[in-house]
């Protein structure tokens, strides 16, 4: 279809992270021919609305793309707070790059406020993982990617990032592993200290 006739329903335009913007048409062409490539007839009943249920929630599942991490990191406040912040078990959502099947598990992020003593809303930290899960990732990225935007949007003292996930392409297909679990670790700043970073580290664990 020319691109003049394309009826674009953009869920998000384009951003640094997602230099094309998000476009629904494409999408739905697309799940249509890959069902064509498993060998399915993407006209029957059950799969006729398929392709667009798809496109539509691929604009939520990868929401991330158009949202950015300083703009949530944004709204502070005064806690005259010297001390670690740990926001932990929060859940994580994502897709790993390389097969496009989920990923899931927790993460847990610690932070040393700046020295003005600011920190941010609680939900914050859990909408800042968000805004890097819910984008095509590899866990490694997603862990880094938190802790650098509470250093460079936040201006923390330390932080120390911990990503617990489970990857279903290691258990559906290829090597199969259920159950197998992969832990990451960004740690920056003062939570480097050998003595705070198992402090941090124990009230990850000792929640449980
Ligand atoms: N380091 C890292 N690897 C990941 C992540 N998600 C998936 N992978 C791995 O990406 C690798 C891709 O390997 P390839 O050999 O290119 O792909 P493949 O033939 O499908 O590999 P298998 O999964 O071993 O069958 C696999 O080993 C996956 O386990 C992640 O978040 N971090
Ligand atoms: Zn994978």
């Amino acid at each position: 279809m020319a691109d003049s006739k394309r009826k674009p329903r953009r869920a998000f335009k384009e951003t640094a992270d997602s230099p094309v913007g998000y476009d629904a048409d494409r999408v739905e062409a697309a799940v249509r021919e890959f069902l064509l490539g498993i060998g399915e007839d993407p006209d029957r009943e059950g799969l006729r609305d398929t392709p667009g249920r798809i496109a539509r929630s691929c604009a939520e599942l990868f929401a991330g793309l158009d949202q950015d991490a300083e703009e949530v990191l944004a709204t502070t406040f005064d806690a005259s707070h010297d001390e670690m912040v740990l926001v932990r078990d929060i859940e994580v959502q994502s897709f790993c790059e390389h097969h496009l099947l989920p990923f899931h598990g927790l993460a847990h992020v610690a932070y040393i406020p700046p020295e003005s003593g600011h920190v941010t809303g609680l939900s914050k930290i859990a909408r800042l993982v968000d805004v890097f899960a819910k984008r095509p990732q590899v866990q490694e990225r997603l862990t880094t990617q938190i802790a650098d935007a509470l250093v460079d949007y936040l201006h923390v003292r330390g932080a120390l990032v911990v990503v617990d996930c489970e990857h279903m392409c290691m258990t559906m297909r290829g090597v199969r592993k259920p159950g197998s679990r992969t832990t990451t670790s960004a740690v920056r700043g003062q939570l480097r200290d050998a003595a705070t970073r198992a402090e941090a580290m124990s009230l990850i664990v000792g929640g449980r």
